[in-house]
């Protein structure tokens, strides 16, 4: 191989440019060039296809620096229809014209949905990246386990169970796992940009713990995930009282029971939740307001509202009145989302180490053959975390599809509402080290550099626009 493409799709991650310089840095040794895609996708949708040489004389462009947050290439979530072949024609045609020998793909399981239709027209490879955590199997026979009803507003709609998953026009739901369930066998145990995302996470909520406390409240956080309860669960470590995972269905009784415990002890509370958290029947809290991106994923308006309405409603004005709070229930009841800043910024020491591993590891999959492969961050108790690879279909079910990863349901304690032994013993190898001295010596270096309030912001996009070029006609 002589010249491989590379984008960046999905949601954008703190680790998404350390990926591109570990694949780039890979590719200068081995003197392959590399063609970075702008803004996923939909480069390739373009019949002009933005780009930008990453390695002139296989030297790795100056703008391209693993410790800066987001993506050099920029990402985007535009859909490309794997079922429309003329798309698919136009996109093999255009990067054969531009001698791209094989392609890899920044992104989690949807990037990978995405790839797989390009993958018969050229070498493809997935280097892993979301915060959600949700892209992996919990134990390698996952796929099988899915069970597809439907289709949708079909004859069987009323028997589909409820909290079922609606992609493409069926429902899906997973039958209970038979597999023995071992941390060693997961299947990309982490994700370049979990780290960060948890970092940011359980910084947010030691931070929101001090006005609950001095102010007597109940905070609740939530974090994002869509339906996979990852940040949430790393959030732990900023020390909430309380944990509501999407897995789990809410039991209103044992969250009202356990805040009153928790409240009267000290009273304040703090609750995390993961921004997919369900109702008792399954169906997500905050669902009511959610609409669909182009991609077919549910943007979810958020559990944390939906949460605090039913203790407000629960608990009631009396509550904090009994307790001389002076403060009605809705003003003793407050929320706040982390929001983007979990996606945001520079990436911790484990994010850049093991992205920049993975971006090399993917090249050297393209080099060595490889077609339709997931670059893989693999832990287990001998090893520690070293790189493996999946074929692309070990993550598909029978049907085809991928679906996101949750947490294993031995990680969560339902009745304490906070992570079990198992999911503390997932958690702690990623976290152990995760922070590297040179985080907090940016931190000092760089924060309140006096410079900052001279100098105006000076875009990587202005620079990188300066390398785009375009396919001729
Ligand atoms: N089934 C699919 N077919 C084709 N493209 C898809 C499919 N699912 C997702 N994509 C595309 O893959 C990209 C990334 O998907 P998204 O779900 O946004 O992020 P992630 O890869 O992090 O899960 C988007 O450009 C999206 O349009
Ligand atoms: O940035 P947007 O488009 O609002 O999307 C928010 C969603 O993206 C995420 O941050 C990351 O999702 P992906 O990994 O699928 O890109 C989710 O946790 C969240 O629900």
């Amino acid at each position: 191989m002589r010249r491989i493409g590379i984008l960046t799709a999905g949601g954008d991650t703190p680790a998404l440019n350390a990926t591109l310089y570990g694949a780039v840095t890979r590719a200068n040794k081995h003197r392959v060039e590399m063609i970075g895609f702008i803004k996923g996708f939909s480069s390739l949708a373009n019949p002009r296809v933005p780009h930008v040489h990453l390695n002139p004389l296989f030297s790795t462009i100056p703008e391209l620096d693993p410790a800066r947050g987001g993506t050099i290439l920029g990402a985007s979530r535009d859909y490309v229809d794997g079922e429309d072949t003329e798309a698919i024609n136009g996109i093999a045609d255009r990067l054969k014209r531009l001698q791209i020998d094989g392609l890899i793909c920044v992104g989690g399981d949807g990037t990978l949905n995405g790839m797989q239709a390009l993958s018969n027209s050229l070498p493809t490879v997935l280097a892993p990246k979301t915060i959600d955590n949700d892209l992996g199997l919990n134990t390698p026979v996952e796929p099988d386990e899915w069970v597809r009803h439907g289709p949708v507003g079909g004859a069987d709609s009323r028997t589909v169970p409820a909290g079922a998953t609606e992609i493409g026009g069926h429902w899906y739901t997973r039958s209970p796992s038979r597999a023995r369930f071992d941390l060693d066998q997961m299947v990309n145990y982490v994700t370049p940009g979990y780290a960060t995302a948890v970092f940011v996470a359980a910084s947010g909520v030691q931070r929101i713990r001090t006005t609950a406390e001095s102010h007597r409240r109940i905070a609740i956080v939530e974090c994002m995930g869509r339906h996979s309860g990852y940040i949430a669960m790393g959030a732990m470590y900023g020390r909430p009282d309380l944990l509501l995972v999407p897995e789990y269905r809410l039991d209103i009784d044992t969250l009202v029971h356990r805040v009153r415990e928790v409240y009267d002890l000290q009273k304040h509370a703090v609750i995390v939740c993961g921004e997919g958290a369900t109702d008792e029947h399954g169906n997500e809290l905050g669902a009511e307001y959610g609409s669909t991106d182009p991609a077919g994923n549910k943007i979810l308006s958020g559990a944390s509202e939906a949460l605090r309405a039913i203790l407000i409603q629960r608990l009631g004005d009396s509550y904090f009145v009994d307790r001389r709070r002076n403060e009605s229930a809705r003003a003793a009841i407050f929320t706040r989302k982390i929001g983007h800043t979990q996606r945001g910024g520079r990436p911790i020491l484990f994010d850049r180490f093991y992205a920049a591993q993975l971006g090399g590891h993917a090249v050297d999959l393209l080099l060595e053959g490889q077609i339709n492969a997931v670059a893989a961050l693999q832990w287990n108790r001998d090893r520690g975390f070293h790189l493996g690879q999946v074929m692309a279909n070990d993550l598909r079910d029978r049907w085809g599809l991928i679906h996101a990863r949750q947490i294993h349901p031995s990680f969560f304690d339902p009745v304490g509402l906070r992570p079990s032994q198992v999911g503390i013993d997932y958690l702690t190898p990623i976290f152990t080290n995760a922070l590297g001295a040179d985080d907090m010596e940016a931190l000092l270096g760089n924060l309140f550099d006096p410079a900052s309030l001279r100098i105006a912001y000076h875009s990587i996009n202005t620079d990188i626009h300066k390398r785009i070029r375009y396919l001729q006609d």
